[in-house]
């Protein structure tokens, strides 16, 4: 068994883009700036912006966090955008998920400029990227991309069965592992909470890709003999003995999955660090491509 170190590898590619961002500043560029509107305080959001903020100074990057408060109007939210938008101090943003419900999701990712999408969730971008066109990649499928690409994991012609059709994750990932060229190539199942037979196609997967957010959902019994696992599930599960009185789990039962799969990746240190790590690098095409 091979683990997937999420952990050292987007650590290797902060390293690429700090040395990267050292030249900007050599040269005397503007280095890249990201943004992360937060609306609402809730905990895990909260956490994973700040590791944002805190990976853009790791490398160099500017870094700006916008809170807002829980009742802002949809209307006001999509004010900061244009604000954003028409700000060419900042190369790219993200609007942090989920928001609250007296908010339309859709209508606010619409509302992003595409070149400045670095999460990749405005149609015109997801479009790009299901029509192989050069778009922003959404972080976390980028990041799985990555690994399967730095462990040189084989993906042609394998069965890879994504669980969870989440626009984040799911979706964009069944129809990465699906386009030509490598990783890629795959024949791809997207399995989710109406699927017959769920734990019967499992056990047909080359790759499994668990995006559920159900603590031990994969068990040793459904995957085949030297699968490749991709654990993409991050539930808080109170724990005293914890410094933040939590720790996060993943959708897989790592100990014994572990013992029969060929490459698995841990949680944490799996594909939470990759996310983040490939955020930074569409931050990085995102001022490039301003550049001209
Ligand atoms: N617009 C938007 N873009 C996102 O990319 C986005 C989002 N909304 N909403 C929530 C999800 C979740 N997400 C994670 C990022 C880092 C870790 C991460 O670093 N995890 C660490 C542990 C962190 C911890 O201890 O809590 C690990 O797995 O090792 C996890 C999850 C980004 N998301």
């Amino acid at each position: 068994m091979t683990l997937l170190d999420g952990k050292k590898v987007s650590n290797d590619i902060k390293d690429e883009i700090k040395a990267e961002v050292d030249k900007m500043k050599a040269n005397g560029e503007k280095v890249p700036h990201l943004a992360a509107v937060i609306v609402g305080d809730d905990g895990a959001s909260l956490t994973y912006v700040g590791s944002k903020v805190r990976a853009c100074e790791r490398v160099g990057f500017e870094s700006t966090m916008v809170r807002m408060k829980h009742t802002t109007s949809e209307i006001e939210l999509l004010h900061k955008i244009k604000e954003l938008n028409e700000d060419d101090n900042i190369d790219g943003f993200i609007i942090q998920l989920p928001l609250p419900p007296q908010i339309n999701t859709q209508k606010v990712l619409m509302a992003v400029d595409p070149s400045k999408d670095v999460d990749g969730f405005h149609p015109e971008n997801f479009g790009r990227m299901a029509l192989d066109m050069s778009t922003f990649i959404p972080a976390t499928p980028f990041g799985i991309l990555e690994l399967l690409e730095r462990y040189d994991v084989d993906t042609k012609g394998k069965h890879t069965v994504v669980i969870g059709r989440s626009h984040i994750v799911g979706r964009p990932m069944s129809i990465l592992m699906s386009r030509k060229g490598w990783p890629g190539n795959s024949t791809v199942t997207l399995t989710h909470s109406n699927t017959k037979n769920i734990t019967q196609i499992i056990s047909q997967a080359d790759i499994v890709i668990s995006a559920l957010g159900v603590p031990n959902f994969l068990k040793a019994e459904m995957v085949r003999d030297d699968a490749v696992v991709i654990d993409v599930g991050i539930t808080r599960v109170e724990d005293e003995t914890a410094k933040k009185g939590y720790r996060i789990v993943g959708d897989v039962d790592f100990e014994n999955v572990s013992k029969k799969a060929s490459f698995i990746t841990p949680v944490p240190g799996g594909v939470g660090p990759m996310t983040i790590a490939m955020l930074l690098k569409n931050t990085l095409l995102a001022r490039e491509q301003r550049k001209g």
